[in-house]
């Protein structure tokens, strides 16, 4: 159907169905593994290496997603693919079949114990990274994916940084401007502060908690300013000794300016019937300093997600997680995608790998394990928070039901997740070879995991480190050339026609994947990327409501 819009190594690989979605960088098809059968989301990320800017955001992603991919409410990614332009990228991820943008699009199908679910799922990944010093920077509805039965995935890791070995500002590690989706960017953010914390992200789950209980966006700014002006329309001013926590020398006069306009409270932005516990979390979440907001952990034991908070279930990592290249560093685009390519090899070297599942596996059906922690090949630095004893003793806790189960108030059952005993986990760190310390002993400098899998795993052979820098190397010298206007005798894209993914994939210059219209736009973020078709929201068993 679409197999022209993808290159043909690919197409043979996998049989593309239909589209899912589309953002700023790539569009994400639904297609089998024609070898095992797998249903799998194939994300194409074009010119993913087009300048630093770019190539260090695919980087990023693929690096974060293998760290973290292996909770149960991060996707997981399962292969990298070069694209034979170099130019593009492509991620394979499970599949899943909507995202919450999409479900809140369509009105109200969520009722208030889906909401209390999914938005238990999302602290529970974001309690994850924020464990390994990491923040993701841009949670949004369309980065929130969700199964029929209501499993939340949070993907794109894009946006996501180590705080890690950062030189620290006054609030936390300095960081460089960057640009998320606005109406989910928290103030210090919109006031350009040069350093933030993990609160960036809890201010951006505020929002979407906010827009899951109105149906709508909270604040839907259509500027900067206007974003802080909704903003403070009903969100406290901070205290004055709160403001050098937001960065930025103006921040004071500015938000006095803004602050003195009218004033209204959280709840008369949402509907009558809101509970009253998810208003008190929203109003802990939406706080103006960044250090008096809720953190993930606390948030899980808040008793909006009581019924489903399980301890069991929080996993956290024990070592900061940081990518082999330093967040301080910015590399060339050729060498950040160099690296890429070396992982790739490397990865392909040691064949493919069966997920690693621990005693008691994933159950039948393929649906997450509901008892006990996950067994992967992170274990080592993954840590179940201790459990506050079994599900009798501990009547908050559902370890064992099924989300199925949990949203339909007792329907057994019927959990469709993704099978993942086929899954090869190409790119993820190699099993563990016996048993291993958890965390890093005391005083010692914390392991790089991303070192870990060449370690303890079985080394690349030297034929293919050979070839990989053989690779990389004409891939290099060839960018140079291109770049100096150089040609090569006899290079292949001499041959082969310039590929020009806008047009000849996108007919239709309103539909395109957006590269270049949609990243001039991602500021003014639109809600209609990340939309997925409706066939998949008509499988939600969810509570009856108007649909479109
Ligand atoms: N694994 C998946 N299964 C199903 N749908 C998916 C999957 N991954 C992505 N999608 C769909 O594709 C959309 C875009 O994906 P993604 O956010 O990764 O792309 P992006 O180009 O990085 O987007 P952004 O504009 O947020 O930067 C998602 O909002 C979702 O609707």
């Amino acid at each position: 159907m679409c197999a022209a819009e993808v290159d043909q190594h690919v197409a043979q690989r996998y049989q593309l169905k239909r589209r899912l979605g589309k953002g700023a960088y790539g569009v994400v098809w639904k297609a089998v593994d024609r070898r095992t059968g797998e249903v799998v989301a194939i994300k194409k990320i074009f010119d993913a290496f087009k300048d630093q800017t770019d190539a260090q955001r695919t980087y990023r992603e693929i690096m974060f997603l293998q760290e973290f991919g292996d909770h149960p409410n991060i996707i997981r990614l399962l292969d990298v693919v070069r694209a034979e332009n170099d130019r593009d990228i492509y991620l394979v991820f499970e599949s899943m079949d909507t995202d919450l943008n999409a479900v809140l699009r369509k009105g109200e199908l969520l009722k208030d114990i889906h909401k209390r679910y999914i938005f238990c799922q999302l602290l529970r990944a974001t309690k994850f990274i924020h464990s390994g010093n990491v923040i993701h920077r841009d949670q949004k509805p369309s980065n929130v994916l969700l199964d029929a039965s209501c499993q939340v995935k949070l993907c794109d890791f894009g946006l996501a940084r180590s705080l890690s070995r950062l030189p620290e500002g006054p609030e936390g590690p300095a960081l460089t401007e960057y640009v998320a989706t606005r109406w989910y960017r928290a103030p210090e953010v919109l006031l350009c502060a040069p350093w933030y914390t993990p609160g960036v992200d809890m201010w951006s789950l505020g929002c979407i908690l906010g827009e899951m209980l109105r149906g709508r966006p909270l604040f839907p700014g259509s500027s900067t300013l206007h974003q802080l002006e909704l903003i403070l329309a009903s969100v406290s001013l901070p205290p004055e000794e709160d403001f050098p926590a937001l960065g930025s020398g103006y921040s004071a006069s500015f938000l006095h300016r803004l602050g003195a306009g009218p004033r209204q409270t959280l709840d008369t932005l949402l509907p009558a019937d809101t509970p009253p516990e998810a208003l008190d979390l929203l109003g802990r979440l939406l706080v103006f300093s960044p250090d008096k907001r809720i953190s993930a952990a606390q948030a899980l034991q808040h008793p909006y997600v009581q019924r489903f908070h399980c301890p069991a279930r929080e996993c956290t990592l024990e070592a900061d997680v940081r990518l082999p290249v330093h967040e301080g560093l910015r590399l060339s685009a050729s060498e950040y995608r160099s690296r890429l390519y070396q992982m790739i090899l490397e990865r392909r070297g040691k064949g493919p790998r069966q997920r690693q599942e621990g005693p008691g596996g994933a159950p039948p059906g393929g649906g997450p394990r509901t008892s006990g922690p996950r067994e992967h090949p992170l274990k080592a630095r993954v840590v179940p928070q201790p459990s506050s004893g079994p599900p009798a003793q501990n009547p908050g806790a559902r370890p064992q039901s099924s989300p199925a189960h949990d949203l339909a108030h007792g329907t057994p059952g019927g959990a469709r997740n993704i099978p993942r005993q086929n899954s090869r986990p190409l790119l993820q760190p190699a099993p563990p070879e016996g048993p291993r310390k958890r965390g890093r002993p005391p005083g010692a400098a914390a392991e790089s995991p991303w070192v870990k899998p060449h370690v303890r795993g079985s080394a690349p052979s030297l034929t293919l480190q050979a070839a990989a820098q053989v690779a990389n190397q004409a891939l290099i010298r060839r960018e140079r050339n291109r770049d100096r206007g150089v040609r090569e005798p006899g290079a292949q894209r001499e041959t082969r026609p310039e590929p020009r993914p806008g047009r000849r994939m996108f007919p239709v210059r309103a539909s395109h994947g957006a590269q270049d219209a949609a990243r001039a736009s991602l500021g003014d973020y639109s809600q209609a990327y990340g939309t997925v078709c409706l066939s998949a929201l008509g499988r939600l068993p969810l509570a009856p409501g108007p649909r479109a």
